[in-house]
């Protein structure tokens, strides 16, 4: 065991203290805390709690997302304004070391989303700081954290890397090629996942630059996205966040405070197998590209048709109101289905049976280089308890005739088993590992 992990089972009390980074900043400032650290990335934060007992400063309720409990953050809590996404290799060859890693994650997700850094932030003046500093003095901004497992970490190039292979749950295999996918190998697949999202960009990224600091030696980036929708300052009445195409999106979605339909649609289940996910959920990422050019050269009418929903209002062609229910069979006076046969509500919704939970974010990536235009889209993201019973059918049938692929591209894809959550003390991945 390593000096890191044992300093965990000593001091899990600490987690629940809640020291703000702004009571933080006063035990530097007041305290000159010269405390030399060891191997642990977090042994400078430990140390600081220990001079500054009598602090009892909380980060502000509000702010704050719970880290512990039975499911992890970030899946059926309210989307925050921004997402930061990163797709990682492990590349250590040794389980332990990935079981450690998870150890030293929960710890600092623990810290960060309650607001504190993840170690000492200044006062070895000859060591690097252990916390990177920018978000010194803000608040957690209901910052989330979500860890997920792909396929490759089971099997990889059919090698069963940490003998794990026995434990791959039958849902967790990539994902068929969909009619139409452009998958581009810079975006797809990822033995692990992070998704850190929260009400402020810097946050976001915050959290995941110093996870994969604390993965050094042990996982790298392959690839990573950031997202956003509308922030929720600019918007006093909180209405359906709009996409980059000008249309409300995430209208139709399950009711996440239904316990018994999370269980139905979202959770994995006692019996679903395997054990080490009940609990949890399977993660899928699409990374969509639009093409906002062209469909800003189409008709109102165009692209009305193309959704099914009239832009303004969000509501169902045909209906007057966002949250009237979608009507397949509603005719004009000639007998014409309102909602087009290829609409994409249409397609995506089907006979009803299939239910995702979709959580998508914008994202803007600059020029894209091979054509001028902007390289912008959809990071559709969305979970499920068994995606070959929901997202896969669904995409089948989307791929197949949806009016919406003659504007989007799919370029990236992955699929993620996100682990069940922890309480006090014990870390995610602990089932797993
Ligand atoms: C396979 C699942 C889905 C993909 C991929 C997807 C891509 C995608 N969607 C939009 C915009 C909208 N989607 C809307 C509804 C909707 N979409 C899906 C699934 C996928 N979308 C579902 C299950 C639904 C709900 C269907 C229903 O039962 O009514 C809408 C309408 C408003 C809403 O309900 O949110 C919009 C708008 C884009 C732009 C996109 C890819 C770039
Ligand atoms: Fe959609």
């Amino acid at each position: 065991m390593s000096d890191s992990s044992k300093k965990q089972d000593k001091e899990p009390a600490f987690l629940d203290k809640q020291v703000t980074r702004r009571n933080v900043l006063k035990y530097t400032g007041i305290g000159g805390l010269g405390v030399l650290l060891g191997a642990s990335s977090l042994g400078g934060v430990f140390a600081m709690t220990k001079q500054a007992p009598s602090e009892t400063g909380k980060a502000d309720k509000n702010e704050t997302v719970p880290f512990y409990g039975k499911h992890q953050a970030g899946i059926i809590t309210e989307a925050q304004n921004n997402v930061y996404f990163v797709s990682m290799d492990v590349i250590t060859t040794k389980k332990e070391e990935v079981k450690h890693l998870f150890k030293e994650w929960t710890e600092a997700v623990a810290l960060m989303t309650a607001g504190n850094p993840v170690g000492e932030l200044s006062p070895n003046h000859y060591m690097p700081p252990k916390d990177t500093g920018e978000v010194m003095g803000l608040s957690p901004a209901k910052l989330t954290v979500t860890f997920g497992v792909g396929p490759s970490l089971f099997v990889l190039d059919g090698k069963d890397r940490f003998g794990l292979k026995h434990k791959q749950p039958k849902e967790l295999v990539d994902l068929p090629k969909f009619s139409f996918d452009s998958l581009e190998k810079d975006w797809t697949g990822g033995d692990l996942c992070i998704q850190a999202c929260a009400d402020d960009p810097q946050v976001a990224f915050h959290a995941v630059r110093n996870l994969v600091r604390i993965a050094r030696g042990k996982a790298t980036i392959r690839w990573a996205q950031e997202g956003f929708q509308r922030s929720k300052q600019s918007d006093p009445k909180q209405e359906t966040p709009r996409n980059l195409f000008g249309f409300k999106d995430g209208i139709v979605n399950p009711n996440v405070q239904d316990k018994q339909e999370m269980n139905k649609d979202i959770w994995v289940q006692p019996n679903d197998g395997p054990n080490w996910l009940e609990g949890g959920s399977y993660l899928i990422i699409r990374r969509i590209q639009m093409y906002i050019e062209v469909w800003d050269r189409s008709t109102l009418k165009d692209q009305e048709e193309t959704f099914g929903r009239y832009r303004d209002s969000g509501a169902p062609l045909g209906q007057n109101l966002e949250m009237d229910p979608v009507d397949l069979e509603l005719k004009d006076q000639s007998g014409k289905l309102m909602i087009p046969e290829n609409a994409h509500v249409r397609l995506a919704k089907g006979d009803g049976k299939q239910v995702i939970l979709r959580r998508p974010y914008s994202y803007t990536n600059g020029m894209d280089a091979k054509t001028g235009s902007f390289d912008a889209g959809l990071l559709f993201i969305c979970f499920q308890r068994e995606p070959s019973k929901q997202f896969i059918p669904m995409q089948q049938r989307l791929a197949k005739m949806d009016k919406l692929n003659e504007y989007t591209v799919h370029k990236g894809s992955a699929i993620f088993a996100c682990l069940p959550g922890t309480s006090l003390g014990g870390f995610i991945g602990e089932t797993l590992f």
